[in-house]
């Protein structure tokens, strides 16, 4: 049988003593390749159980492995993209990633190589062609895909996104995607990707977490999209697989897990 690549194991989070749990006795395996998504209402820990898997946080209570080893602190194997771009502005799109080759994948790698491979994850996100702009000079979809790039050109073994789309236009954010999919087909990249985003979640796993409201938020269920590869979003808006898991996930988020206020 495959073995767990990333193993979230019993994790609980609580801020502080005497302060409730957050997150209460999270499992979950993730399998090398795999696209998982996790969803949840605003607040219920999707960031929090992120932010343990990248070791920026340490559980209270469980831990995380990846690949047999326990994830004490943040590390290049686990890239992570936020929602808001975090380029430094002084440097332009190339330096912003080369930044991250130099101290991650490019230690042992010659000069021209480094080049090589910053240039290459720039083109994965069609943006060598904007590659001496400075962020201030691109939209914040660009931004967002330098952002990919960079975290990429880690060559991490798990790619963590937390809501990576969020501040986008419907259209850039449906571009991105698609970007996002294509990769992860030709890299097989693990993903672990937080959305609030039902249709987004759907289009782009391989199974999606749907977490109960917190706190001692926990997973109250993980569906498995079963849709074929590559996925083309024009043909699944009236796929009826598509649909049902859509559907599935909504009344999961609308009518068993409402927000009280929601209710
Ligand atoms: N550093 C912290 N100190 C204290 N409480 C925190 C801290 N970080 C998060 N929390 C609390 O933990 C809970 C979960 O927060 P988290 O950001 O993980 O939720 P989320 O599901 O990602 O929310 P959203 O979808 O709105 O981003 C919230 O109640 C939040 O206020």
């Amino acid at each position: 049988m495959e073995r767990d690549f990333l193993d979230i194991s019993r994790v609980s989070v609580r801020f502080g003593a005497g302060a409730p749990l957050v997150l209460n006795g999270i499992d979950l395996k993730i399998r090398q390749g795999e696209y998982v998504a996790v969803i949840g209402h605003s607040g219920c820990g999707k960031s929090t159980l992120l932010n343990v898997v990248a070791g920026l946080l340490n559980a209270t209570q469980g831990g995380v492995i990846l690949e047999g080893r326990e994830v004490t602190e943040p590390g290049p194997d686990r890239a992570v993209v936020f929602q808001n771009h975090s380029l430094l502005p002084w440097l332009t799109v190339y330096e912003n990633v080369k930044l991250a080759v130099d101290r991650t994948a490019g230690r042992g790698m010659s000069r021209a190589e480094r080049h090589d491979w910053t240039l290459r994850n720039l083109a994965l996100v069609r943006m060598e062609g904007h590659a001496q702009k400075r962020p201030h000079e691109i939209s914040g979809g660009m931004k967002q895909r330098v952002g990919i790039a960079r975290a990429l050109s880690m060559k991490p073994k798990v790619l963590l996104l937390d809501e990576p789309f969020g501040a986008l236009d419907a259209l850039t954010r449906a571009h991105l995607q698609d970007q996002v999919m294509a990769i992860h087909a030709d890299l097989g990249t693990t993903v672990m990707m937080i959305t609030h985003d039902v249709d987004e979640a759907v289009l782009l796993s391989d199974r999606i977490v749907m977490m109960t409201n917190g706190p001692n938020a926990t997973i109250g269920e993980v569906l498995d999209v079963d849709l074929p590869r590559p996925r083309d979003r024009l043909a699944l808006a009236s796929d009826a697989r598509f649909l049902t898991a859509r559907e599935a996930v909504l009344r999961f988020l609308h009518e068993r897990h409402a927000l009280p206020a929601a209710a």
